[in-house]
């Protein structure tokens, strides 16, 4: 089945939202009043520590038809190419680029085509992220699922994503995210068919907006283009299941209900969309190509200041001004990781074999950047005139341990054997004699 009507939200980021699907089913001036209206049950859901400092804390109250606890018991999936084995093979230092997966022939919905391809930590640590990317065909049917091991932040590359979630309907297009946090259940349709795309599966702490430091009060992803949906609830009664994602791997079980029950909702532990086109990018207007953290968009904090457990980067269009300067990217090593996938058109740094739902890894100090075509092209270019670049939407995922590719990964045809070749016909320009 096919829902869609269109979804309805409330605007803002980290917001203390309130939605009730039924006028009054939101208990008044408390959380667990002794009768819930309508014969609902109260829950809350916490998605940091009780004692979390007030602004980090996260947590929301579900008024909802029967408890989550009401299924059977869960049993592990075995065959599931959605794990957290990043220690199946040895991690080695080549810069690694894969094609988009194929989108399947066989019926696959969303949670069956998602396949690992990499990452860091893991959910028993509850830091670092797990790289997966998805290619499906049909809508979830009678499934739900959640992820206890970490957030979801969901990138897609091609075809719409209508996800039910326990708080209400999220629909998403290549070039808009969607963040579901630990634990939520959902389930997604494919209103297109075919569906492809990148999901980061985080560990670590919550997704937030990140400082803006000097930039002052407004700029990069604005709070308020973040939507989280209003309630919206489900009473189906039938024989479903429910997958849960716990420690690393899949499990399922039998539920006779929708889960996605909750007829009214209050807090802040929510799921929400952000349309990337809206990122009000900030860049050089004088020299310089600037350091990527300009181009955050979300950001998960570690314990060590200013470093990462993830950031969320985008490469949007934009105009390039910065006079006597190579404006692509220019050649590096990072300390940080950095896994590199592509939504829409072309990337500045790469004149091909980088394309549309194809993914890159650069590791922590591998060598990487523009290949030998885009150094020429950008080494000569007249820089008094300003270049727009349009029809692209590249993004990061950069985390501050190293990534570690799966063996599906590694052992993918997807996997491009000539990567390195990029680089080889960058030629030796230097000449002592010559300034
Ligand atoms: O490697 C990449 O293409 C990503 C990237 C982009 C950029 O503008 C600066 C540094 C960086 O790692
Ligand atoms: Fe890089």
């Amino acid at each position: 089945m096919i829902i869609t009507e269109t979804a309805s939200y409330q605007s803002g980021f980290g917001n203390e939202f309130a939605s009730e699907a039924l006028a009054g089913a939101l208990p008044e001036g408390r959380n667990s009043p002794q009768r819930v209206a309508y014969g609902l049950y109260a829950e809350q859901i916490s998605g940091t520590a009780f004692t979390a400092p007030r602004s980090y804390n996260r947590r929301s109250w579900l008024y909802r038809i029967r408890p989550a606890a009401m299924h059977k018991p869960f049993i592990a999936i075995d065959d599931s190419s959605l794990h957290n084995r990043f220690d199946e093979v040895p991690t080695n230092p080549n810069q690694l680029r894969w094609d988009p997966l194929p989108v399947p022939e066989r019926p696959t919905d969303f949670i069956d085509g998602l396949v690992s391809m990499a990452g860091n930590g893991g959910p028993a640590a509850q830091s670092g992220i797990g790289i997966h990317l998805y290619a499906a065909n049909r809508s979830m049917q009678g499934r739900y699922f959640y992820d206890a091991d970490g957030e979801l932040l969901i990138v897609p590359q091609l075809g719409r994503l209508v996800i039910h979630t326990e708080l209400g309907v999220l629909e998403i297009e290549p070039q808009q995210i969607a963040v579901i946090p630990r634990g939520i259940r959902f389930r997604v349709d494919l209103p297109d068919g075919d569906a492809r795309g990148y999901v980061a599966e985080n560990f670590g702490s919550a997704l937030r907006l990140p400082e803006l430091g000097p930039i002052g009060s407004n700029g990069l992803a604005n709070p308020r283009d973040f939507e989280t949906p209003v309630a919206r609830y489900e009473d189906f009664e039938g024989e479903f299941e429910l997958i849960a994602k716990f420690q690393g791997r899949l499990w399922r079980a039998a539920i006779g209900h929708s889960p996605l029950d909750v007829v009214a909702w209050h807090g802040n532990h929510v799921p929400y969309r952000y349309d990337l086109r809206r990122f009000n990018t900030i860049g050089s207007i004088s020299y310089d190509h600037p350091d990527p953290s300009i181009f955050t968009v979300l950001t998960s904090a570690s314990e060590t200041p200013g470093t990462a457990n993830l950031d969320f980067v985008i490469f949007p269009p934009r105009w390039l001004c910065a006079e006597d300067t190579f404006r692509p990217p220019w050649f590096h090593r990072n300390v940080a990781s950095e896994y590199m996938g592509l939504i829409h058109g072309a990337y500045d740094a790469k004149a091909g074999g980088f394309v549309p739902g194809g993914g890159s890894l650069h590791n922590c100090m591998t060598g990487h950047g523009p290949d030998a075509a885009s150094f020429e092209k950008a080494s000569r270019s007249d820089t008094s005139q300003p270049d727009h670049i349009v029809d692209t939407m590249a993004f990061m995922f950069e985390t501050r341990a190293v990534i570690h590719p799966t063996r599906q990964a590694l052992e993918s045809p997807q996997l491009q054997q000539g990567y390195l070749e990029c680089w080889q016909g960058l030629r030796k320009h230097f000449d002592p004699s010559q300034r």
